[in-house]
């Protein structure tokens, strides 16, 4: 288990790297979520780059050092992009995030999930229904944890319901899993860190956790799994907190949301309310 001091260092690092080097994640992300990823990911120190195209994902991974994939809206093209995009990252040892958003709407999100199995995401972050199903598609769960129910993008589940399907994953790829939630669970499969803060305007508007999946493939670029994981959802969970002091319904906390992922400061996001327990 990592102690809490030790977290907390190499998160601030992490946030302060980020901001010296302003560093590239590229994204294949959902149409509905696209502005909202790329400008998370500048507010929090990074730099952009949406694509859909199977050999423009490839060379996103070879101008960068993490890509961001998110299945939430499905043309037949990602039937090549995902799979290929993901295969250069891992063929190259460079760190890719994935956010299965949805899984179990239709055939083509259940092969593409089946398919990057190999692949080893460094970062998985989904609500806590998608990390049950991720899960539970890969066979990491015992026969009466499994689960195979149909389902929408936002979750049914809460982030303890996720917990065992979360280490699983994380032991599994080796690197973490982040579930998202009132309160955020964040594994390697040996620590976990639940993250306080945040809002419960967070599931008010959409795109929240589709941005924090940009925003965690941005600290990727500068930290290990485990580091970057906590770093972005501290991040997030302390602009959320702060934006809902100030805006009381969505569109104006969306707004509100942006600028204090932009104002935080490495030792401000290192300070955000966690706790550490043994996986
Ligand atoms: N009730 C809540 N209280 C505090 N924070 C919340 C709450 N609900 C969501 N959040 C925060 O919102 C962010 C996104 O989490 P959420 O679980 O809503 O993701 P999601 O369902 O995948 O979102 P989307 O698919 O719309 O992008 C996380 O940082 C999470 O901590
Ligand atoms: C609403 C929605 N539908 C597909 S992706 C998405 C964004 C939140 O996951
Ligand atoms: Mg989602």
């Amino acid at each position: 288990m990592i102690e809490k001091n030790q977290i907390k260092a190499a998160v601030a690092a992490a946030a302060h790297k980020v901001r010296e080097t302003n560093p590239m994640a590229g994204s294949i992300t959902n149409t509905v979520t696209i502005d909202f990823v790329a400008n998370a990911q500048l507010a929090v120190g990074g730099s952009a780059a949406m694509v859909y195209l199977p050999d423009e994902g490839e060379a996103l991974v070879a101008a960068g050092n993490a890509v961001y994939l998110n299945m939430g809206t499905l043309f037949p093209i990602y039937e090549q992009t995902i799979p290929a995009t993901a295969k250069a990252a891992h063929d190259a040892g460079k760190a890719w995030v994935l956010d299965p958003v949805g899984l179990g709407i239709g055939s083509l999100r259940t092969k593409l999930l089946e398919e990057l199995k190999p692949y080893k995401p460094t970062i998985v972050r989904g609500n806590a229904s998608e990390i049950i199903a991720l899960a539970s598609l890969w066979d990491l769960l015992g026969a009466e944890d499994a689960l195979d129910r149909p389902r929408g993008v936002d979750t049914t589940d809460g982030v303890d319901a996720a917990r065992e399907a979360a280490v699983a994953l994380a032991r599994y790829t080796g690197g973490a899993v982040v579930v998202s939630g009132e309160v955020d669970l964040v594994t390697d499969g040996t620590t976990v860190v639940r993250s306080h803060g945040g809002s419960e305007l967070m599931s008010k508007i959409t795109g929240c956790g589709c941005s924090q999946g940009g925003v965690l493939a941005v600290y990727a670029t500068c930290a290990d799994a485990f580091t970057a994981a906590v770093a972005g959802t501290s991040h997030y969970n302390l602009a959320g907190t702060r934006a809902a002091a100030v805006a009381t319904a969505p569109a104006s906390f969306k707004v509100t949301f942006i600028d204090e992922l932009y104002r935080a400061t490495g030792e401000e996001i290192a300070a955000n309310p966690m706790s550490v327990e043994e996986a």
